[in-house]
């Protein structure tokens, strides 16, 4: 203000303007916050921060303009700048991603929220009737969705899992068999090789069943499903598919689409039809055939119909299936990849008599206790499910009600969309999150040595965090709780007795696990590390999918150093080509060559170059993305 102004005022005038000023600002600052509250003492969930919106279209464009097979980067990139609760919206679709654990009781928990629509877009691959599976079901309320996860939860018990557990042994030395036959070096495309293997020990384990899908013969579920997933998301994103198929049947594709839903409807019949010729069960036989065998109408007390059995077979064997296959490939990429991790895995199984050598070419035979014993491996398991949560995009739930959320109103009908991969990705969750560091898992310093910096991707801190409950997350080291009690950590590692300190017999300077996984407990919901979701639908076949991977791994890694084919272009190829598939997947797939452990180096490099054959991949000529595995096991080389 000029010096003649002041004048002019006086003393006492410019006291009153001074306060005048002062009094416009409180009203203006009370009027404005008095506009961004609404009942309740809650914020709006307009006033969430969320990426730059157009008219009509809003964020679309984003959606657009990255590249879209990967959507968990696109929500992970979003939190990064937005923070750990952050608005999306696109036309007709609000949505919230939530990567604050906090949040997770409110999501997941008891009630939580319903979960997303879309989850009925896939029952199209279990039956053609629109009949709901144990995945499908939308709310927790619902009774038969109650009755099914009791019952089937029975023959996920410790016991049985042990009682499975030769057949996994003898079915992973199976497959490192018919790998050893292609010669040193031979190199496979694993998430195929895995989904081989996963189907026959999900077939065999649930329903006493055998496809013979490591042996490389065809398979009519890997070939159709291969299919089916893709049209789902077809479908999500081009919901007029489905009306032109319906609409013009004589269509080529039209008619392709039926033929390949018709053989995997045969194929889940084909085992409804084997469920039922096993009967009559008795009531105390827990296996899974004889559990879903006896499944009844509670009105009629009928059994259940061959197509609701259809549904619930169908999805059991694609739960289980695609995630522990890729869960395996995800973790031996990391092996392959990760500098150091191979060799301290490799010391571990040679402590432990797993190893081969051109000394010792069959390692010991693979105990289920011995499992509890590995801890380097637990944490590889571990951090690779943390970098590569198969769930990836997942978990969607929605607004059935206005919710309050990290203090803002959530209006009813919103998206609530808890990432896995955003989860398990951000630095308010985990410091250096795209470093693959087992030093989070073990107790050893040590650990760390075989870390890596992993992505392009920068690791800010929140910009935008919102205010309230989701600016700072506390941070969480190690492995997650769930409320179904099976994702206990102790017990989500194969066999009820795990040493959780363990590595029994070991000496002292050997890696442990992290003591504090115990002090986990109590808080079970509020963890970020939730590669089996959390709450009341949580993976149901968790204690089977980790026990599946864990033979997996230390039947191949005891078998096999495995290197990243060249062709992959090193970790960045692979990173560049995830896609959100069913599972979090790699677009073309996933080749690793695979070096006999039991052959001398000298006798590996004189050795012919194997034909690549049954195990590879051939890109998708119809139906499919381009670029993606088929299974077709006639396939030849890529
Ligand atoms: C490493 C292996 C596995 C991983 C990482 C995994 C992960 C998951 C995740 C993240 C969910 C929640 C999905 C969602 O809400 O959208 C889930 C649900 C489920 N999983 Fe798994 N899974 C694995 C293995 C298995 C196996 C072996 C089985 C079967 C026998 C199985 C059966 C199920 C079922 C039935 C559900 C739905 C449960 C419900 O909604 O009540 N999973 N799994």
């Amino acid at each position: 203000m000029e010096l003649s102004s002041i004048w002019i005022l006086g003393a006492n005038g410019m006291v009153i303007l001074q306060v005048a000023v002062g009094a416009l600002v409180l009203v203006s600052w009370l009027y404005l916050r008095r506009g961004r509250k609404v009942e309740g003492g809650l914020k709006r969930y307009d006033d969430l921060p969320g990426p730059k919106e157009f008219p009509l279209i809003r964020s679309l464009l984003q959606v657009f303009m990255y590249k879209r097979p990967q959507i968990h980067n696109l929500w992970t990139d979003m939190a990064l700048k937005y923070g750990p609760l952050y608005k999306f919206r696109v036309p007709f679709k609000n949505f919230v991603v939530v990567s604050d654990p906090r949040l997770i009781p409110a999501v997941l928990g008891r009630p939580g929220l319903p979960k997303t629509q879309l989850y009925k877009m896939t029952r199209t691959m279990f039956n053609p009737y629109g009949i709901d599976n144990l995945f499908t079901y939308i709310s927790t309320s619902n009774p038969e969705w109650k009755a099914c996860r009791k019952a089937f939860a029975k023959s996920m018990s410790p016991e049985n899992i042990r009682g499975m557990f030769p057949m996994m042994r003898a079915r992973c030395g199976w497959l490192c068999e018919e790998v050893r036959k292609k010669g040193p070096g031979a190199a496979v495309e694993v998430q195929n090789a895995m989904q081989r293997l996963a189907l026959d020990m999900i077939m065999l384990s649930a329903f006493d069943m055998d496809p013979h899908a490591v042996d490389f013969q065809e398979s009519v579920i890997l070939d159709s499903l291969h299919y089916v997933f893709n049209d789902i998301f077809r479908k999500m994103a081009m919901p007029w598919r489905q009306l032109i198929f319906w609409a013009m049947p004589w269509l080529p594709s039209a008619r392709e689409n039926k033929g390949y839903h018709d053989r995997l409807y045969a194929a889940w019949a084909d085992i409804c039809d084997n469920v039922r010729g096993k009967g009559p069960y008795s009531e105390d036989d827990n296996h899974f055939y004889a559990i879903i065998g006896r499944m009844a109408e509670p009105d009629t007390g009928k059994l259940w119909s061959r197509e609701k059995l259809m549904a619930h077979c169908g999805g059991v064997v694609v739960a289980g299936m695609d995630t522990t296959a890729h869960a395996v490939s995800w973790a031996m990429f990391c092996v392959a990849t990760y500098p150091g991790v191979q060799d301290r895995l490799a010391a571990e199984l040679d402590a432990a008599g797993l190893l081969a050598t051109p000394s010792n070419p069959e390692p010991k035979e693979l105990d289920f206790n011995i499992m509890n014993e590995l801890p380097v491996m637990d944490a590889i398991i571990k951090e690779s499910m943390r970098m590569f949560p198969v769930g990836g995009s997942g978990i969607g739930r929605y607004a059935d009600r206005d919710i309050d959320l990290g203090g803002y109103l959530i209006p009813k009908g919103t998206e609530v969309a808890c990432c896995l991969h955003t989860m398990q990705m951000v630095p308010w969750n985990f410091p250096q999150p795209t470093r693959f560091d087992l030093g989070r898992w073990l107790e050893d310093a040590d650990a760390t040595d075989s870390a890596a910096a992993a992505s392009p991707r920068p690791e800010s801190t929140p910009a935008g965090a919102a205010e309230g409950a989701s600016s700072a997350p506390a941070q969480s080291p190690s492995s997650s709780d769930g409320s179904s009690g099976q994702d206990d950590p102790e017990r989500r590692t194969p066999g009820a007795e795990i040493a959780v300190d363990g590595h029994v017999g070991q000496e002292s300077a050997a890696p442990k696990r992290r003591r504090d996984i115990k002090d986990q407990r109590g808080d079970s919901l509020t963890k970020p590390y939730i590669p089996f979701s959390a709450g009341p639908r949580d993976c149901l076949g968790q204690r089977l999918g980790m026990t599946y991977v864990y033979a997996m791994m230390v039947s191949i890694c005891g078998r096999f150093r495995l290197e990243l084919d060249p062709s992959m272009g090193g970790e960045a190829g692979v990173l560049e080509r995830q896609i959100s598939a069913f599972a979090l997947a790699v677009d073309g797939g996933l080749f690793l060559r695979f070096h006999d452990r039991s052959v001398a180096p000298a006798e590996q490099a004189a050795a012919p170059a194997a034909a690549m054959s049954g195990l590879d991949t051939l890109k998708q000529s119809a139906g499919g993305s381009p670029g993606r595995p088929v299974f077709n096991v006639t396939a030849s080389a890529r």
